[in-house]
């Protein structure tokens, strides 16, 4: 071997990925880097010391996905400073409620220039925020930022089954970046710059599936069903169009491909939300019955507010709101709406 060959063999560096959240998601993309590259050192940030040494030493997460085995170059700690140390990228996994305070504490130790790569999809409840807001606001800093979206199931890209998603930020480089990052034999990945088509529909259309499920749980058919996903596919395109969102964007992987996945999809926590209240469950009960998010559930009183400010009417993801919040029942919310003035197609 040359010199030269050990001197750039020296000058290898392996880069380090910290992901934030060691839920599902955050545990298969950990798992879709660490599989492409070998080179990758991969650290999750979790809360829970016992997973952390079931990760460390079996390579298993005892609590989520945890019938499949990890990678040997995905590793995992509690310690901020021990994760974020050295890392090139920040994958942010936690669930868009949580995201906030989980920011805020890790703000004086992620350097300024790290690139946030958010798969968290959802609307801040209170201040209303996309992803995209409530980073720099709990951050008190502008930080590169990227939003990683689309049909997505967690278990799914464990399989190694082929996905599709799209990686927008205003920094072009950094979505092209990402999409050779993320890229692989089983994962496609789009670029646009269009965040905010990304972050909403990414949010909304786990309020539509709420709705899906709903009708499901009802047992309302076929009909009613694609009836359904199609009022919500008018709706979200509505309201992403009024906060700019780019049509490309509604119609493409994060917007009708998501809402596909997560209408359809009985893998879908948000769908499968729906069917337990469509069935007569109680939302308390159901939300107390899973260790897992359905971020639906939060965004969707946020989609209220939303279309208040944008003079949007948006019947169904209200209606939603409306069940969750107990003000109707699954079955007179489907009254309602079907009882609302006949309209033109728009
Ligand atoms: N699971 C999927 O298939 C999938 C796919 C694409 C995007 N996402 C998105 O990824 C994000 C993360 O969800 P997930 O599905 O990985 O989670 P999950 O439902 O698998 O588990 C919830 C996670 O949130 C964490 N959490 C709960 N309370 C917390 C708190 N107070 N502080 C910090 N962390 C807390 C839990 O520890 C756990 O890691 C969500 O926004 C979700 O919509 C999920
Ligand atoms: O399980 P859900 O409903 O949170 O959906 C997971 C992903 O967002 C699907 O793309």
């Amino acid at each position: 071997m040359t010199v030269t060959m050990i001197i750039c063999t020296i000058c290898i560096v392996s880069v380090q990925v910290v992901v934030f959240g060691g839920g599902s998601f955050g545990t298969a993309m950990a798992c879709a880097l660490a599989r492409q590259k070998g080179d990758l050192n991969v650290t999750l940030l979790l809360r829970d010391p016992y997973v952390c040494k079931d990760i460390n030493e079996r390579h298993v997460n005892t609590r989520y996905l945890k019938e499949y085995m990890l990678p040997n170059n995905v590793t995992a700690t509690t310690s901020f400073v021990e994760a974020i140390q050295g890392a090139q990228y920040a994958i942010h996994a936690v669930p868009v409620q949580h995201s906030r305070t989980f920011l805020q504490s890790i703000a004086d130790i992620l350097p300024p220039d790290v690139p946030i790569i958010s798969v968290s999809k959802g609307l801040e409840v209170g201040s209303g925020k996309m992803m995209s807001e409530v980073i720099p606001s709990a951050l008190g800093r502008k930080q590169p930022a990227a939003f990683l979206s689309g049909p997505s199931f967690a278990k799914e890209i464990m399989d190694l089954r082929p996905t599709g998603v799209v990686a927008a930020s205003k920094d072009k480089n950094l979505a092209r970046e990402l999409q050779s990052l993320f890229a692989s034999p089983y994962l496609r990945v789009n670029t646009t710059t269009d965040v905010t088509g990304v972050e909403i529909c990414g949010a909304l259309k786990n309020v539509l599936a709420l709705a899906a499920g709903i009708v499901e749980g009802l047992d309302l058919g076929h009909n009613a069903m694609a009836a359904l996903v199609a009022q919500g596919c008018a709706e979200i395109r509505w309201l992403a169009e009024k906060m700019g969102a780019k049509p490309a964007t509604v119609s493409g992987l994060s917007g009708l491909g998501d809402i596909m996945l997560t209408c359809y999809g009985s893998l879908s926590r948000n769908r499968s939300v729906g069917v337990r209240l469509g069935q007569g469950e109680a939302l308390a009960d159901i939300l107390a019955s899973s260790n897992q998010v359905a971020e639906g559930v939060s965004t969707a009183g946020v989609v209220v507010s939303l279309a208040r400010t944008y003079r949007v009417s948006l019947p169904v993801l209200t209606a939603v709101a409306q069940v969750l919040a107990g003000a109707l029942s699954p079955k007179e919310a489907v009254y309602e709406i079907m009882n609302l003035p006949q309209i033109e197609e728009h």
